[in-house]
């Protein structure tokens, strides 16, 4: 059996790319020739005639990150492997295999779309998982049927390595990170290392006079933003349900923006009425009621509601407590809180 490069670079041959490695990332796919956009090229390497099983070995030079997976996750994995076991028991596999290649596959699996782009499933795809990941990439992947297309976006020079993006790129540099968890890298493309300002564009409100393109800075005065979410929002009860994600994404908005005002009072109803919806369409333990529990209880305490408070973070906390545990600093400041108002409620 040859090694996974010599499987590679036949499998790369006269495609115009090399997979190798470069320092901190690992593996990469490089240009040996230029491409650009659509001509005179479009295709940077056509269809890779692969499926999972003639090329399994190569699924052992995939990134596992292993060391870096955290309990809860090693857990999951490890509780799928029991579940391939039971399935597969005459194949005899090793459990700690199949955990370790449950962890390969969730940072090597693509998402497969259709043409329109909307998501049909998940696969392994061997050679284009060396690509790595930028958020300003020049290269895309594309699926006709079962087959992966990789198409340059921008002009790529030979020797230049050949970058996609993992995650959705229209978002500021803080949630693209956060996307990029899954992956265990830390992302030092131009756009995560320049400075704020397109975050401040992807996330800020335009300036208040109409004739400027400006934008307001974090901190800035957000009443003329809430009264203008508070427009949306009469609008939008005239046309939606009031269980619809439209008027509970102004909701969850309005609820934030007052309390950037210090409004407490109106962020506390607008985050009722987002837990009413949630409380409708979730299930009792889902993650975003006890977080919506969480603010609430923080709501109320600041605004001295002690008995209120102590409800809701009472219920944030049984809710909390099966999606996120009890020991990780956020649920241990939330169990603080709680108690401390038990301790207040004492004293009065
Ligand atoms: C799909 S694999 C890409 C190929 C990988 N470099 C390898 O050696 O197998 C995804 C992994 O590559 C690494 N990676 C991808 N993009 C990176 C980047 N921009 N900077 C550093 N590491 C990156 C991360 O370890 C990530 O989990």
């Amino acid at each position: 059996m040859s090694s996974w490069e010599e499987q590679l670079r036949d499998e790369l041959a006269g495609r115009g790319v090399a997979v190798s490695s470069v320092p901190g990332k690992g593996r990469a796919l490089i240009a040996t020739r230029s491409f650009s956009p659509g001509n005179p090229t479009p295709r940077l390497s056509p269809a890779i005639p692969s499926s999972g099983t003639d090329n399994y070995n190569l699924v052992d030079a995939l990134e596992s990150h292993i060391s870096e997976v955290n309990k809860y996750q090693k857990e999951i994995h490890a509780q799928m492997a029991n579940v391939v076991q039971m399935i597969l028991p005459s194949l005899e596999l090793d459990h700690n295999a199949i955990t370790h290649t449950f962890s390969k596959f969730s940072c090597n699996a693509f998402t497969i779309c259709d043409p329109q782009l909307k998501p049909v499933g998940t696969g392994l795809c061997l050679v284009i998982s060396t690509i790595n990941h930028s958020c300003a990439p020049n290269a895309i992947v594309i699926f006709e049927g079962r087959t992966a297309y990789l198409r340059a976006v921008q002009p790529i020079a030979n020797n230049e390595e050949v970058l996609i993006s993992y995650i959705d790129t229209a978002a500021p540099t803080v949630k693209r990170q956060y996307y990029l968890k899954p992956y265990y890298f830390s992302c030092t493309c131009p756009r995560c290392e320049k400075d704020s300002e397109e975050d401040a564009l992807l996330e800020g409100y335009r300036c208040k006079d109409q004739k400027c393109d400006g934008i307001l800075l974090p901190n800035s005065d957000y009443s003329e933003a809430a009264s203008m979410y508070k427009i949306v929002e009469e609008q939008e009860r005239k046309l939606y349900h009031t269980l619809s994600t439209f008027l509970l994404r102004t909701w969850n908005a309005l609820s934030k923006i007052h309390i950037e005002l210090k409004d407490f009072q109106t962020a506390l109803k607008y985050n009722r009425l987002t837990i009413q919806v949630y409380e409708r369409v979730y299930p009792p333990f889902a993650p975003l009621i006890g977080l919506q529990l969480y603010t609430r209880g923080k709501l109320q305490w600041s605004l001295g509601y002690i008995q209120d408070a102590l409800k809701s973070l009472t219920r944030a906390a049984d809710v909390l407590r099966v999606t996120h545990g009890t020991t990780s600093e956020f649920m241990k400041e939330l169990l603080c809180m709680l108690k401390e108002c038990k301790r207040s409620l004492l004293w009065r």
